[in-house]
């Protein structure tokens, strides 16, 4: 079995309270986009369940990987036989694109198909919540307003078909656990879903990533690449997560053109154009 895990950006991201567990209750939007992994679960040639993983490194180890954390998840609750994995890594990490998170919730999901499981669907987001605050979210991949620790969700619709996203992924790495302990909690006066459903073009100075605050003074580099997308055209740019990727929106743009462009202006930078949600 291929699958395409698929990364997500956010649209907006406040932080509204401190947890006693530690974690933070969010409001944010989940948004799918096209940039993605390839992942292949076939049955094991031998007993033992193994990783192999291509492409981009990812700097764990195989057995913390967040694809192993999910089958070692799943097999917890019901029989499971052992299955060689090949992960081909194309999403950056430590971006805010959630692809380790995205790569474990279409582990739950292939799984679930290959072997005629039957877990709904609920049941699989309840086993992707045990392995991080973003991984529900895959098992939906569709535009979703979160609240909770990200895992509470209600469908939104944001109009943003055909339109193309440009997502830059500056050099710097920011830890997401970092980024958390900076922020103070506050709650916004906002309508996230009817703010989304209006047009993006006045979407920039209400829709905000609460993230920014505290990342952009540590990292300069990725506040300049912000107006640098804003420069070139972009309706509406922010910075995704808790970072360090920035993307900006550019309806009525040519998506072959804007690669083009994002090519020539950031030649050292990994960028992805996605004009579809998945
Ligand atoms: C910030 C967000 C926004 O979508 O995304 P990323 O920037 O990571 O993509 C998420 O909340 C990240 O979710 P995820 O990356 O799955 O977090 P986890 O692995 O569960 O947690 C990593 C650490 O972040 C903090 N954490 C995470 C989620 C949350 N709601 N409150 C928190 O305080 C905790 O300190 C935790 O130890
Ligand atoms: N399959 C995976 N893909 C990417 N990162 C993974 C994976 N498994 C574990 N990790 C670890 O998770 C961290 C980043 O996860 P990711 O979801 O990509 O973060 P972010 O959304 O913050 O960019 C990295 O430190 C990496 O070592």
């Amino acid at each position: 079995m291929i699958l395409f895990p698929n990364a997500k950006i956010n649209l907006g991201l406040y932080i509204t309270a401190k947890r006693p567990d530690g974690y933070h209750n969010l409001l944010t939007a989940f948004y799918p986009v096209g940039w993605r992994d390839i992942l292949e679960i076939v049955p094991a040639k031998g007993s033992e369940t193994t990783l192999t993983v291509t492409g981009r490194s990812v700097e764990c180890a195989p057995e913390e990987n967040l694809i192993m954390r999910a089958y070692r998840a799943v097999a917890e609750r019901m029989p499971l036989p052992p299955v060689d994995i090949y992960l081909h890594k194309v999403i950056p990490d430590g971006a805010g694109l959630g692809g380790g998170s995205s790569d474990a919730a279409f582990t739950i999901f292939g799984l679930n198909n290959l072997f005629g499981l039957g877990m709904s669907t609920a049941q699989m987001a309840g086993i992707a919540s045990e392995i991080g605050a973003d991984c529900p979210f895959f098992i939906y991949d569709r535009p979703m307003v979160a609240t909770g620790i990200g895992d509470v969700f209600t469908p939104c619709e944001v109009n943003l078909d055909g339109v193309p996203v440009l997502i830059v992924k500056p050099k710097v790495h920011v830890p997401t656990r970092d980024a958390y302990s900076r922020v103070t909690p506050r709650t916004p006066d906002i309508d996230l879903s009817a703010l989304l459903s209006s047009p993006v073009e006045e979407w920039q100075g209400r829709l905000v990533n609460q993230f920014e605050d505290s990342v952009f003074p540590l990292h300069p580099e990725i506040a300049a690449l912000k107006e640098e997308l804003l420069d070139m055209g972009a309706a509406y740019a922010s910075m995704s997560g808790s970072g360090s990727s920035v993307f900006g929106i550019f309806p009525g743009a040519d998506s072959a053109k804007l690669s083009l462009v994002a090519a020539e202006r950031f030649p050292e930078l990994d960028f992805f154009v996605s004009t579809n949600h998945v």
